[in-house]
């Protein structure tokens, strides 16, 4: 009988309760993960006509049988976090990065497949835009882009089975009409004007979950296609509330690919309050507008295709 039958209150066979094993430690190892958080790397490859590069952010997490570092300080099973740091480069330069999610793949598969003791890879990428200098002659020269973050979350296990998300944060959109708010439940500290016009912005951030037949795509055409329909489903809406716009964004964006399963989004309501121009004698018409950048409202949700399995946990 060991320790945790105890805690559960089992009895023996014969119906007496085993006595304690007072030898036994009253506290008991989880589950870990480890791994390296937050590797840079900037992979450029040089063509004869044209440079191009990818601009990453990569965390590894991985687990697997590591209880005994934790639990002795023994380390034969550990690989080290620099190693896998180091792999990050290497893959890189031998095999270029085709894409954040491939690249998430690879490396998953990388860390699976060379370290027995690694049962499950979590690999997460963000990856920062470059464009051409516009106007430059040079094919080598770039300037950051301002927009959005893309991001790639595999979670791949030692049998073979990987799961992606992918995923856009901090794409800043705002409509300087087609945005109403009023019929909400009232309080007694509900103070807030109802408005029939208002600038509605917001950065989104949005993830999305491929179904479990769906094979593997071209993630950056998928990509855009993702990006495109969650901009336009916001253009398009005519709002009467963000959670409103929400459910159109999710919406659209699994319509507009049969792959994708599943979507999550996070809107902040990044408020835009129209100034009392009064004191000086002029009349606001929704032209002039404080940015309030907190507190500011947080819209979240989640839309699944009918039918589709949840999966929980290719999002953690
Ligand atoms: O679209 C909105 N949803 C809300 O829930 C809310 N609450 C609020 O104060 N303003 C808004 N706007």
């Amino acid at each position: 009988m060991d320790r945790k039958q105890v805690l559960d209150g089992e009895t023996a066979p014969g119906g007496r309760q085993p006595a304690p094993d007072r030898h036994a430690p009253a506290v008991v190892l989880g589950p870990t993960r480890y791994g390296k958080a937050e590797v840079r790397i900037v992979r450029v490859t040089r063509g004869a006509a044209e440079h191009a590069l990818k601009d990453l952010n990569v965390s590894i997490a991985l687990s697997g049988d590591q209880a005994d570092t934790h639990l002795t300080g023994d380390n034969a099973k550990v690989l080290t976090t620099d190693a896998q740091k180091n792999a990050v480069y290497a893959l890189a330069k031998r095999h270029g990065v085709a894409s954040a999610e491939q690249f998430a793949l690879l490396l998953a598969q990388h860390f699976l497949t060379t370290c027995p003791y690694i049962t499950h890879a979590r690999i997460g990428i963000e990856e920062y835009g470059w464009d051409r200098i516009p106007g430059a002659e040079s094919r080598h020269s770039f300037v950051r882009g301002g927009r959005e973050t893309r991001t790639a979350l595999v979670h791949a296990d030692a049998d073979g089975a990987s799961r992606v998300v992918s995923g856009l944060k901090d794409l800043v959109v705002l409509n300087t009409a087609g945005s109403e708010f009023h019929g909400f439940y009232e309080d007694e500290y509900t103070t807030l004007a109802e408005t029939s016009d208002r600038v509605l912005a917001t950065a989104i951030d949005a993830r999305w979950r491929r179904g479990g037949a769906a094979g593997e795509p071209d993630w950056d055409k998928s990509y855009a296609r993702a990006r495109a329909a969650l901009m336009t489903a916001f253009a398009d809406t005519h709002s009467l509330s963000l959670q409103q716009t929400l459910y159109a964004m999710g919406r659209r964006l699994l319509e507009h690919d049969d792959a994708i399963a599943e979507a999550r989004l996070t809107l902040p309501n990044r408020h835009h309050v129209a100034v009392d121009l009064a004191p000086f004698g002029l009349t606001n018409d929704n032209e002039v507008f404080h940015a309030a950048d907190r507190p500011y409202g947080l819209i979240e949700g989640s839309l699944a295709r009918r039918g589709e399995p949840p999966d929980p946990a290719a999002w953690q």
